[in-house]
């Protein structure tokens, strides 16, 4: 996991005709961690989607070396099985269907790991698709708006686990428009294209 980097180098975003942001650059290495902030609708989910390649920049290139794994706002987990099925099904993909357990304990939900996904509350599910991350294992975190529905002991949480995946040689992108304590990550504030 120590020779993970994630670059982005002079990207630009355009979405539905309009450009977000242009020229928008950054370099981490494995252990680092970035906080890119700014108000509703400028560009952060966007970017987060360029860095994990399922968005194409307009302009600009992004290189990964490492395993990406994606927070997004949905939880893409099916509600009908239970949460570590549901978290399960992702882990196998990745060869980790024996990190559910740990994952889960992780993110404080193993005690509800045979209980239904539609059965959580929002911060749990929140936990719970952070616990899908966690179990699979990628060296680059991509974290899109992760405090979201979250109260102050799961934020606690999810700064601890970001703290350990750094120290552990991983990268962190997290991507807020609220405040997140990432001691020693860099402030990306993202600015609306000229
Ligand atoms: N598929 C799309 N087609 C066209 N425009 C889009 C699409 N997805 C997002 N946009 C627009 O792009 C802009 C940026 O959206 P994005 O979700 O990246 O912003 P954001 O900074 O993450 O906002 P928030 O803080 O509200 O989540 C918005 O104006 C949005 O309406």
């Amino acid at each position: 996991m120590s020779t993970a980097r994630l670059v982005l180098d002079g990207v630009a975003c355009r979405r539905g005709g309009r450009l977000l942001f242009d020229e928008f650059g950054l370099a981490l290495a494995a252990g680092e961690a970035a906080l890119v902030t700014g108000p509703n609708g400028v560009g952060k989910s966007s970017l987060i989607r360029i860095a994990a390649g399922l968005l194409a920049p307009a302009a600009g290139r992004v290189e990964a070396t490492g395993a990406r794994a994606l927070l997004a706002e949905a939880a893409a987990l099916d509600t009908e099985r239970t949460l570590a099925d549901a978290v399960g099904f992702w882990a196998a993909l990745d060869g980790a269907r024996g990190r559910v357990p740990e994952a889960l304990d992780a993110v404080g939900l193993g005690v509800l790991a045979e209980v239904p996904v539609r059965m959580l509350s929002t911060g749990q599910r929140r936990r719970a698709a952070l616990a899908r991350v966690v179990a699979g294992g990628a060296a680059i975190w991509l974290l899109d708006e992760p405090v979201n529905g979250l109260d102050a002991a799961s934020t606690t949480l999810l700064e601890g686990l970001v703290a350990r995946h750094r120290a552990g040689g991983g990268i962190v992108l997290v991507a807020s428009h609220v405040p997140v304590a990432l001691p020693g990550a860099r402030v990306l504030p993202l600015e609306p294209a000229a």
